[in-house]
């Protein structure tokens, strides 16, 4: 298992990593395959992995990317062969650029291979563009990759310890510390730290208040870390003002739990969040310019979530939210979701096509807001 931290770390430093297939049955040319991220892909880089696998390249994209490209796929994702000929840049382009100059050849799209999707898999939790460049290594290159993970030059995993990675394993989640943390709008206040068990990723609890004078339905706000919004006042969005709000309503009504997730920009993470924007300003509204970096409409996943509120042992919730997948989420995980309320920032000029691509796209409820005149817009849900 520590390998596919390791080699997860090694493509956020840029590096190529080897995965090896886990199949018995997998043939002699699939065995394993060199993985390597796009963010900072050269045509040296590229010349050199086709190299030491003895085979050509392909872009591993998702199926949001491809049908970007005007292309389709049956499965998650597809492999687009790289020829000789291709720029490091036109490959780049082809991940993640929003009009390529340069089209991958339709009729060459080809399925994935156990190994393309495990390195898929490895750049979504890295939080780099989904998009691998891969690589099969062919047979009379094994012996000489091998050596070099031998030697430590090249970290080597493989696909079931990826596929397992993905699953949960029991305790994947670990309460570390806490502390009393008396906030403005909440006095009495626990900050309660959860570590994932591959140390990646942190979550909060804010226990507000007493838990033992809680009501049976506990409110709760699960809140995607927002950097941008959440510590910078930022206009783009409304993140801000409801954390600020919604840990005023569960101190007003007399105690419940924030869970601050690290789940920074639905679930892709700051650096493409910050790619995401930028294709914003271009006109592509929220859910489109994830999209175009291959994202799908929310990457988010409520299980943390749903393991914080087991060790916390709450089960019935009053949840402040405008989002219904949240909901959907809550309830599949067997929390039950006796109450809604609404939390809501002000509609300002800058975010309001942010607030109503939410509505239209991902139907979170807010006519509340965006009936009324952007600006002064503040609404509260009593
Ligand atoms: N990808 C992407 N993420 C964004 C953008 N604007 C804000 N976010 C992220 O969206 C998430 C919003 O999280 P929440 O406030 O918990 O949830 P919500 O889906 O808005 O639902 P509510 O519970 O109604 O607030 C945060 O992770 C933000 O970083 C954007 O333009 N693109
Ligand atoms: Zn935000």
């Amino acid at each position: 298992m520590r390998q596919v931290e390791r080699s997860i770390f090694d493509l956020r430093r840029g590096l190529p990593v080897l995965i090896r297939n886990s199949d018995p049955q997998t043939d002699d040319s699939h065995r394993a395959t060199l993985v390597a991220p796009l963010e900072g892909m050269t045509d040296a880089a590229l010349q050199r992995l086709a190299e030491h696998a003895g085979n050509p390249c392909a872009l591993i994209v998702t199926k949001h990317r491809l049908e970007v490209l005007g292309l389709n796929t049956d499965g998650d994702a597809a492999a687009l062969p790289i020829t000789a000929d291709n720029t490091a840049t036109q490959v780049i382009d082809w991940a993640c650029a929003r009009h390529p100059q340069t089209q991958p050849e339709p009729k060459a799209i080809q399925k994935t291979t156990g190994g393309d999707a495990a390195g898929l898999t490895l750049m979504r939790r890295g939080l780099l563009i989904p998009a691998a460049i891969t690589a099969p290594v062919a047979a009379d290159r094994l012996a000489a990759i091998e050596a070099r993970v031998k030697d430590g030059s090249l970290l080597a995993t493989d696909t079931d310890a990826v596929a397992n990675y993905e699953n949960n394993a029991p305790n994947f989640l670990k309460r570390i510390s806490a502390a009393d943390v008396p906030l403005d709008d909440a006095p009495r206040s626990r900050f309660v730290l959860f570590r994932e068990a591959d140390g990646m990723r942190e979550h909060l609890a804010i226990v507000i208040g007493d838990p033992e004078k809680w009501a049976d339905a506990v409110p709760v706000r699960l809140h995607s870390a927002c950097l941008t919004g959440d510590l910078f006042g930022s206009l783009r969005c409304d993140c801000g003002e409801q954390l600020r709000s919604s840990v005023a309503k569960i101190a007003d009504h007399g105690g419940g739990v924030l869970l601050y997730l690290a789940q920074e920009g639905r679930g892709i993470g700051l650096a493409n969040k910050l790619r995401a924007y930028s294709l914003q300003d271009e006109g592509l509204d929220t859910v489109d310019a994830d999209h175009v970096l291959g994202f799908g409409d929310d990457e988010r996943r409520y299980n943390v979530a749903l393991e914080m509120l087991a060790q916390l042992e709450i089960r019935q919730i009053e949840l402040l939210t405008n989002n219904p997948s949240k909901i959907a989420a809550m309830s599949r995980g067997g929390v039950t979701v006796v109450q809604r309320s609404g939390v809501y920032g002000r509609v300002t000029h800058q975010n309001r096509r942010y607030l109503t691509a939410k509505a239209t796209r991902a139907g979170h409820w807010l006519d509340q807001v965006l009936g009324t005149s952007p600006e002064d817009a503040t609404a509260t849900d009593n």
